[in-house]
């Protein structure tokens, strides 16, 4: 149990401090709430002794008080240096996650890890920030508050500080059976929410497709699999761990009971004296409260240590490195826009790309077509640093990528995806989030060139209407040429394009069309194109298969080859 306290602990970093000067506090406390206990003990044996007197009674009414005002005190105290240091520790653990995923490869977030993602930054983060760090200051109280009530059984008897250790020692050995358990399925049970949480946001993100092929049922059923075995290992929790809280209780009779026993014996023997006796009724329900309390809460801070290694684990990925330290500069724009040196390149465990080696001009378009699964889309994403490559380089003006920074290269590179992603928020925002200094003039002509102006016009708050989530109350060209607008924004020397292959209405098809132009108005182009006769004025064509260029050249002398990209044209124009 140590080890997750010191793990918490590590977790607090520059906070540790706070963290630490909490337990004084939350010490004082420990001894501020056994005090009333003491404070009654004194008056009944003085009673007992007829020493009381009216002025003494006086002085140890407003010392209970007293007593009960400094525990409330210290407890605040305690509770805001480590709540709020709880809080403020998880604020910037965030914004370091934050940051740590913006700097992983994309690969880890198609590797399935979105589901861990998820519940470790809404469920496990928000679990500790909650639970955790106001329970540290709480154990150093019942540790004290223990550790004084066994000290004042050994001042009345020997006899009775030994056996109050002994029970103190019974509770150790149920308490820790009790946390093995809880540890044990509190790792099973975060598991069980992490495969849910992937299958709910599968069955979410997917609806369209399951309700079109008419999978609800089969899906359903997946979803509901997940509940029921989430439900199931509650159950399989509750049935492990029941059995050691009902212990942990009855441990906490059966020593009150002994306690009560062996006093009882040592006063009829006259070993201890009549107060003592009263003094035993007076502690006897509170005198292992303290040892119950810290299991109870300790049960509590098993389930971090799941959550914990989670964190760890995200924080583990290995990071993209990005300690590139050139910028790009005017006289770079001489050298070739792109270019691919042998580059080699494989996700965990397959080979994709194989000594790719090609070379794109200022201002040139090249287009990448070939069979699906060649490695298109793969050599796109090489060039944005999607991924590094495995062995070759990519030079953009002259430069290795990976000796730039990330951010620098992104300025360099705009990028229309298949897919696209509109945030829940104003249209205005969605575009102007590629420039954030622009101006709205230069938004709204953005969305102009980007042939999406008229449509934002007609939504009910123009260009301040927010887009539902994902973007869902527009049409895929509308959201298409939205995404073309953040680009056409964003005026960065080189576009990668991959082309929709959804088909889109006539009208839709044509100003996609003519927002790509804008785009494209001279700038280097990287096209991964599915229709051939889109690309027939590209200055280069590439033909890749099975991860290799096969082909290349310019449309005439590709037709004129007779090869594979011949024969490609001829099947889709028939
Ligand atoms: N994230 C990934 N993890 C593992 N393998 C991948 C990943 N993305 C693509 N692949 C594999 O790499 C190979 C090349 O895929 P890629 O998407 O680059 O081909 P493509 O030519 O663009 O195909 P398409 O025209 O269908 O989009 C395929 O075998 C694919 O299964």
């Amino acid at each position: 149990m140590l080890k997750i306290l010191r793990r918490i602990i590590r977790m607090t970093g520059k906070y540790k401090t706070r963290i630490r000067l909490s337990y004084i506090p939350a010490f004082l406390k420990g001894i501020m709430l056994k005090a009333p206990l003491f404070l009654s003990f004194f008056v009944i044996s003085l009673f007992m002794q007829g020493q009381m007197d009216t002025q003494k009674c006086l002085y140890f009414g407003i010392a209970i008080v007293a007593s009960v005002i400094l525990a409330a005190v210290f407890e605040h105290v305690s509770n805001v240096l480590q709540s709020a240091t709880g809080y403020m520790v998880f604020a910037d653990l965030r914004m370091k996650l934050g940051d740590h995923l913006r700097k992983l490869p994309m690969g880890y977030f198609t590797e399935g890890n979105i589901g861990k993602i998820s519940s470790v930054l809404g469920t496990d983060m928000v679990f500790i920030e909650e639970n955790c760090m106001g329970v540290l200051s709480e154990l150093v109280s019942f540790i004290i508050a223990q550790g004084l009530m066994t000290i004042s059984m050994f001042a009345m008897n020997p006899w009775l500080g030994l056996l109050s250790l002994a029970v103190v020692a019974a509770f150790m050995i149920v308490g820790n059976l009790m946390l093995k358990v809880s540890l044990k399925h509190s790792v099973i049970k975060q598991e069980g929410s992490e495969s849910l949480t992937e299958e709910v946001l599968d069955f979410a993100e997917g609806i369209g497709v399951i309700k079109s092929y008419n999978l609800l049922g089969e899906k359903s059923k997946k979803l509901t699999d997940e509940f029921a075995k989430s439900c199931r290992e509650s159950i399989a929790f509750e049935i492990a761990y029941g059995p050691w809280a009902r212990a942990l209780h009855l441990t906490f009779g059966i020593g009150t009971a002994l306690m009560l026993a062996l006093s009882g014996f040592l006063f009829s023997q006259g070993v201890i004296p009549d107060t003592y006796m009263v003094g035993m009724a007076l502690f006897l329900y509170d005198l292992f409260g303290s040892v119950k309390g810290y299991y109870s809460q300790m049960a509590r801070l098993t389930v971090t240590s799941a959550s914990l290694d989670r964190i760890e684990e995200v924080f583990d990925a290995e990071e993209m490195k990005d300690v590139g330290w050139k910028t790009f500069t005017q006289a770079d724009s001489e050298a070739a826009a792109i270019e691919y040196d042998h580059v080699s390149f494989g996700y965990t465990g397959k080979d994709v790309l194989k000594d790719i080696s090609f070379k794109v001009k200022p201002g040139e378009m090249t287009a990448l077509v070939g069979p699906s699964g060649g490695g298109k889309s793969t050599i796109a994403s090489l060039l944005a640093r999607f991924w590094d490559v495995g062995n070759g380089r990519i030079l953009v003006k002259g430069k290795d990528i990976r000796e730039v920074s990330l951010g620098r290269l992104m300025d360099q590179i705009s990028m229309v995806f298949q897919r696209v992603y509109l945030f829940q928020d104003t249209v205005y925002n969605n575009i102007a989030i590629a420039r954030p200094d622009a101006t709205r003039e230069e938004v709204e002509e953005a969305a102009k060139k980007a042939r999406c102006y008229d449509f934002i016009m007609q939504l009910p708050d123009g260009f301040d209407t927010v887009i539902g989530e994902g973007g869902a109350s527009l049409s895929g060209g509308e959201k298409q040429r939205i995404s073309i607008a953040r680009c056409i924004l964003k005026d960065a020397p080189i576009v990668i394009l991959d082309e929709a292959t959804a088909s889109v209405d006539a009208d839709n098809e044509r100003a996609i069309q003519e927002a790509i132009s804008e785009l494209c108005r001279n700038k280097t182009l990287l096209v991964i194109a599915h229709r051939l006769k889109t690309i027939r004025d590209a200055d280069q064509i590439l033909v890749i298969a099975d991860g290799k260029i096969v082909e290349q050249g310019n449309h005439a002398a590709l037709m004129d080859r007779q090869g594979a990209y011949a024969h490609m044209v001829t099947l889709q124009a028939s």
